[in-house]
């Protein structure tokens, strides 16, 4: 696929992918994630095109576009049976509705909600509608599927155990998958190539592992837990492991040091993890006995020091 969009005030970006990519896309807010989403799927209108398989679905009406999307909150149609709602897929492509339920029945047992086939999507939880939906996403053998933010709003429990399924189905899939992403191990474990949006552009793409050694975007690097200081047209990471905490300026003219205030404390791992603001904002993971010792409680002002051999630079 390669597909050029334009959204006005939303959206400007050039994407490409093998057949088998999946392609997550990561970014904030407001950065357009949804939007080519649904440019993607023809649900807004967007400049540019869209070519996939020597055709430009940038012309075609939604209908005809062979792309399957699941979005966050399911949208199934709530009149129909878990099982129509798959069926509708193959059905409209003109398969026999024997066959068509067949097909539905099939990818229903696939995602492991085959004895729910009789219910409408009101009496479904959340996670067994988002099964429903994935199936019949699939069920349509779609040359396009996109995912937007299919774990949001689920238990994490649930969430887990379809991430693996959906691992499973994405890895037998031979299309192009794009999948709208917050959360940076989706971007690791499923993708095989991450897009990053920051206000309707892309600003970095690249392997999962690509992406996450080296974020060009500070929405990246808190993604994947890591600092990310931009120097003009160079970036310099560092993780929050590296980086001493003290109240005094440190007199280690090797290290590089900033100023900084708490903003805020979580515990991570067996760590605490500081939120910092100042020259730059930071991540720092001290010791529980450290915070306790010099007091590192939201308001503090310190002094945060690195040693240059902790930073990559590119
Ligand atoms: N229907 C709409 N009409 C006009 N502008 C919109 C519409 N929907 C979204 N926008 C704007 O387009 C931009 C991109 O929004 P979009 O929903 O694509 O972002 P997103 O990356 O999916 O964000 P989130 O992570 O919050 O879902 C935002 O500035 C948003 O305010």
């Amino acid at each position: 696929m390669s597909a050029r969009l334009a959204v006005p005030g939303r959206l400007d970006v050039e994407l490409s992918a093998a057949p088998g990519d999946v392609v997550a896309v990561v970014g904030p807010n407001g950065a357009g994630k949804t939007t080519l989403v649904q440019a993607l799927a023809g649900l807004v209108p967007a400049g540019g095109e869209v070519r996939l398989g020597g055709a430009d679905l940038g012309s075609l009406p939604p209908q005809h576009r062979r792309a399957g999307v699941v979005f966050q909150d399911q949208r199934l149609f709530p009149h129909l049976s878990a099982l129509e709602n798959v069926a509708f897929g193959p059905r409209s492509r003109g398969v026999p509705a024997a066959r068509a339920r067949d097909t539905a029945r099939d990818w229903l047992d696939r995602l492991h909600v085959g004895e729910l086939a009789a219910r409408r999507p009101g009496r479904l939880s959340g996670g067994q509608a988002q099964r429903v939906a994935i199936a019949r996403a699939l069920a349509a053998e779609p040359a396009l599927l996109l995912l937007d933010e299919p774990f949001a709003g689920l238990d994490v429990g649930v969430a887990a155990a379809l991430r693996i399924e959906l691992s499973r189905h994405l890895a037998a899939y031979d299309g192009v998958a794009v999948l709208v992403t917050h959360d940076a191990l989706d971007a690791l474990t499923l993708a095989t190539r991450v897009a990053v949006l920051d206000r309707g552009r892309l600003a970095q793409t690249g392997t999962p592992q690509e992406v996450a050694a080296r974020p060009r975007t500070e929405h990246v690097a808190r993604l994947v837990g890591l600092n990310v200081i931009r120097e003009g047209t160079t970036f310099r990471a560092f993780p929050p492991s590296s980086v001493t905490v003290s109240l005094h300026e440190p007199d280690d003219s090797a290290r590089n040091h900033w100023r900084g205030t708490i903003r805020g404390a979580s515990p991570h791992g067996d760590q605490i993890r500081l939120q910092l603001h100042g020259d730059h904002d930071l991540i720092a993971d001290v010791t529980p006995a450290a915070t306790r010792d010099l007091g590192l409680t939201p308001g503090r002002e310190v002094w945060l020091s690195v040693k240059e051999t902790a930073i990559t630079t590119y």
